[in-house]
């Protein structure tokens, strides 16, 4: 496992004041059950830090102990050089915990929702103004929330957790039970806010989203942090092969067998896939045979890592 030290990830910069979380040996146990098992993890000031894993994995009771919702039965937590627990009235205003949409208040309109949350932190006024252009709900500010989509009421409660202005936020499966068109539109607002230097920890179970939106992740699975790097180093770490196919009938199976850099070659009903640690010579080949028509290439994901790591297939 390669685990990157305080402030290597966005920020390059060592030291204490680059880091936001530091998380030694925490432990949580339910019972028999013991849900998080010892991880251990640091988030550089500015990152975006992803807690990937499938369901049960652990990742929520990992981040409601971080937040300073839950008590663990073992490990320390410093958030910002403070401790979460007991309840750090210190750290309230400098963190955003996005909260389930079922707590916002009866019958309030967008904007009257963050006007509320706003006015706990003293803020109000243009401020709200923002956050509803930031998470893409202007236009909606007099709608009500229980009129609201499933991906708008997602993005009134980031903004709701981002009123403060706080330093740090956490967001539990944010995109969770969304479609594909609204869970794009929220990478865009997740983006948007670590552009702005919020250092953000958020869990989901969508493997393909975190290696999109991540500096860095931490893969869970039975309680444990398996591993823990920028999602480029997991996936190149794995030294997996690239797969290039082709529509039948491009290249014959004799032909693709010549190519430089066509390590395998296996003819299917449908295309011809090749398979190779060289794509860049492979793809040069069939480009100067003029037969990239049709060519997809797929290189290895966060799932070829976790079905490395666990021996099993990637079940969300
Ligand atoms: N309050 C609780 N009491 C008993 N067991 C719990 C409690 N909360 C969670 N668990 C158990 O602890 C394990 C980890 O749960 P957790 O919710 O942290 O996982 P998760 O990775 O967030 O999963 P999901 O993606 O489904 O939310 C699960 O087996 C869950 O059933």
């Amino acid at each position: 496992m390669t685990v990157l030290g305080v402030g290597q990830g966005r920020t390059g910069q060592p030291g204490e004041a680059s880091t936001a979380i530091v998380v030694d040996g925490l432990v949580k146990r339910y019972g028999e059950l013991t849900a998080v098992d010892g991880v251990s993890f640091t988030v550089g000031r500015g990152e975006f830090f992803g807690i990937l894993g499938p369901n049960g994995a652990g990742k929520t009771t990992t981040l409601e102990m971080v937040e300073g919702l839950r008590e663990p039965d073992a490990g320390t937590i410093r958030l910002l050089g403070e401790s979460p627990w007991p309840r750090n009235p210190k750290l309230l205003p400098r963190m955003g915990v996005q909260l389930q949409a079922s707590a916002f208040f009866e019958k309030l309109s967008a904007r009257e929702q963050l006007q509320t949350f706003g006015s706990l932190y003293g803020v109000g006024g243009a401020r709200v103004d923002e956050m509803l252009e930031l998470v893409g709900l202007t236009d909606k500010a007099a709608t009500r929330e229980d009129k609201l989509s499933g991906g708008q009421r997602q993005r009134l409660s980031i903004a709701c957790a981002l009123i403060h202005d706080p330093e740090l936020v956490f967001f539990d499966e944010p995109t969770a039970a969304l479609d594909p068109q609204a869970r794009r539109n929220l990478w865009d607002v997740l983006r948007e806010i670590q552009s702005r230097g919020t250092t953000v920890v958020y869990t989901t179970h969508y493997l393909d989203e975190a290696e999109i939106l991540c500096d860095r992740v931490a893969i869970m699975d039975d309680g444990r942090i398996l591993a823990m790097d920028t999602p480029a180093a997991l996936v190149r770490g794995l030294e997996a092969d690239t797969r290039v196919a082709l529509p039948n009938g491009v290249l014959s199976e004799a032909e693709a067998q010549d190519l430089p850099g066509a390590e395998r070659v296996q003819a299917g009903d449908l295309e011809l896939v090749m398979t190779t640690k060289h794509p860049a010579t492979l793809l040069q080949a069939l480009a100067e045979r003029d037969r990239l028509d049709g060519v997809s290439v797929r290189t290895a994901t966060l799932e070829d890592v976790f079905l490395h790591l666990t021996g099993r297939e990637y079940r969300a």
